[in-house]
């Protein structure tokens, strides 16, 4: 295990301001005054926590995340076009550990986390390659200290005293294969994974990224029970991405700005199971039966289609590292006091038969604190046909799961 330190976030007179964000790209020395909540947001993935007032509005991703960010391109400091800057002092307090670290998912995502406000230690974890990755890393001039960890000896120290820990492990598809077909390699990863985060850091929120999700969660459920210490409340399988894309589709296909965009999806992480709620949209919006045929199988089918894009070199890495990284950036607002994060997470569930369902869940320091049932009332008639037809699938998914942890139990 290597540490390497980071200096603290400072916004410099000609610093640069994170990633370019809309209008605070830095082709001449200028400053920004950070006054007001509104220009707090305007820091994209350095939105920084404001001693003063800003703890809990301290997101990169907001707590509806692209309407967040996108409140970034529309501040008032950019209609002003107000060019000066007062020192804001980050928050940050919470432990993140990734997983799979030097994978595609893994190096984005673990670049996104280091620009987090709120994290303070950044521990990566990988078989392979990590130690690069966190040197690398360790340069950003953001507040959290990135630690590398590799092999099996060194996982219990990545893990323990983390809040959050984010599992990107396992192998990604390939054209013509199926989410489940990767259920052999990554169902043992996810399982050793699990049993170390069990020993190490019990209390974390887990969040499960390696596929196929509808059976790797189920896994992660039994594993931690057999170890005694399985809450549900604090484990989640990332579907942001299915929501980050039917936002995008949608106001693409509508013609709308993308801020203002949000798609409820709910059900689970693979083909059918995949149900995005579009009579739910937010701002409403009226489809055609052609529209919602076109965007829910277009959403279904978005990973196969990033796929076969990259044709043999891999699944979704970039997007889905902007999801995850929302994700933690609201579970790390949530577990901060913040009262108003809301985001649809694959958990364990009763809202129907299916012991786990993606829905809209609302995030506390616990974990979820509520789930929003409501948005499963009131479905059109194609929604609940949908809704029917994934029932037997995701079923099947996460029985194979529980099956897979009670056949070959936990090590003590
Ligand atoms: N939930 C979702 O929406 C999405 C899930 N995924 C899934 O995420 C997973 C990772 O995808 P990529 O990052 O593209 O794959 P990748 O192959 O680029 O990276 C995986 C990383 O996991 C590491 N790894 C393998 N076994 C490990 C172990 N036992 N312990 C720690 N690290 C281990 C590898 O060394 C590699 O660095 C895949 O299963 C993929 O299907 C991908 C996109 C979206
Ligand atoms: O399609 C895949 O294999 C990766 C994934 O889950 C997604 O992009 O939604």
């Amino acid at each position: 295990m290597a540490a390497t330190s980071a200096t603290n976030f400072t916004i410099g007179s000609t610093a640069s301001i994170g990633p370019r964000c809309g209008p605070f790209t830095q082709s001449n020395a200028f400053t920004i005054k950070l006054n007001s909540k509104n220009y707090l947001r305007s820091f994209s993935g350095l939105k920084a926590a404001n001693s003063m007032s800003c703890e809990s509005e301290s997101s990169f991703f907001g707590n509806e995340s692209s309407l967040a960010l996108a409140r970034t391109y529309n501040t008032k400091a950019h209609k002003n076009n107000q060019r000066s800057y007062t020192y804001v002092q980050p928050h940050a307090s919470y432990k993140v550990a990734i997983l799979g670290a030097s994978g595609g998912i893994g190096q984005p995502l673990a670049l996104l986390v280091k620009m987090s406000p709120l994290v303070s230690s950044l521990n990566l974890y990988d078989i392979a390659n990590v130690k690069g990755v966190a040197a690398d890393l360790s340069h950003c001039n953001t507040p959290s200290q990135v630690a590398d960890f590799t092999g099996a000896s060194e996982l219990a120290n990545c893990l323990k005293g983390a809040n959050v820990v984010v599992i990107p492990a396992g192998v990604p598809r390939k054209p013509g294969m199926t989410r489940d077909d990767l259920f052999n390699i990554n169902a043992n990863i996810v399982k050793t994974l699990i049993e170390a985060v069990a020993d190490n850091c019990p209390d974390a929120f887990i969040h499960i990224i390696s596929n196929p999700v509808n059976s790797t969660v189920p896994i992660a459920a039994e594993v931690l029970k057999q170890k005694g210490v399985y809450d549900p409340k604090k484990l989640f399988g990332v579907t942001t991405l299915d929501v980050v894309r039917a936002n995008t589709f949608v106001a693409q296909k509508k013609n709308l700005k993308l801020i203002d965009v949000d798609v409820p999806v709910v059900g689970g992480h693979a083909g059918i199971t995949i149900l995005p709620l579009l009579s739910k949209t937010k701002p409403s919006v009226t489809f055609t039966d052609e529209e919602v045929q076109e965007l829910t199988v277009r959403i279904q089918n978005a990973g196969t289609e990033v796929v076969e894009a990259k044709a043999g070199a891999g699944s979704a890495t970039l997007s889905m590292a902007y999801a995850a990284a929302r994700f933690v950036e609201s579970s790390l607002r949530a577990l901060d006091g913040d009262s108003d994060v809301y985001e649809c997470s694959y958990i364990q569930s009763d809202v129907n038969e299916l012991p786990f369902f993606a829905s809209r869940i609302k995030l506390g320091k616990n974990g979820v604190e509520a789930v929003i049932s409501s948005e499963l009332e009131g479905l059109t008639e194609y929604e609940q046909k949908a809704l029917e037809a994934l029932k037997p699938e995701l079923k099947a998914s996460i029985e194979k799961g529980v099956a897979f942890v009670q056949k070959q139990p936990v090590t003590a």
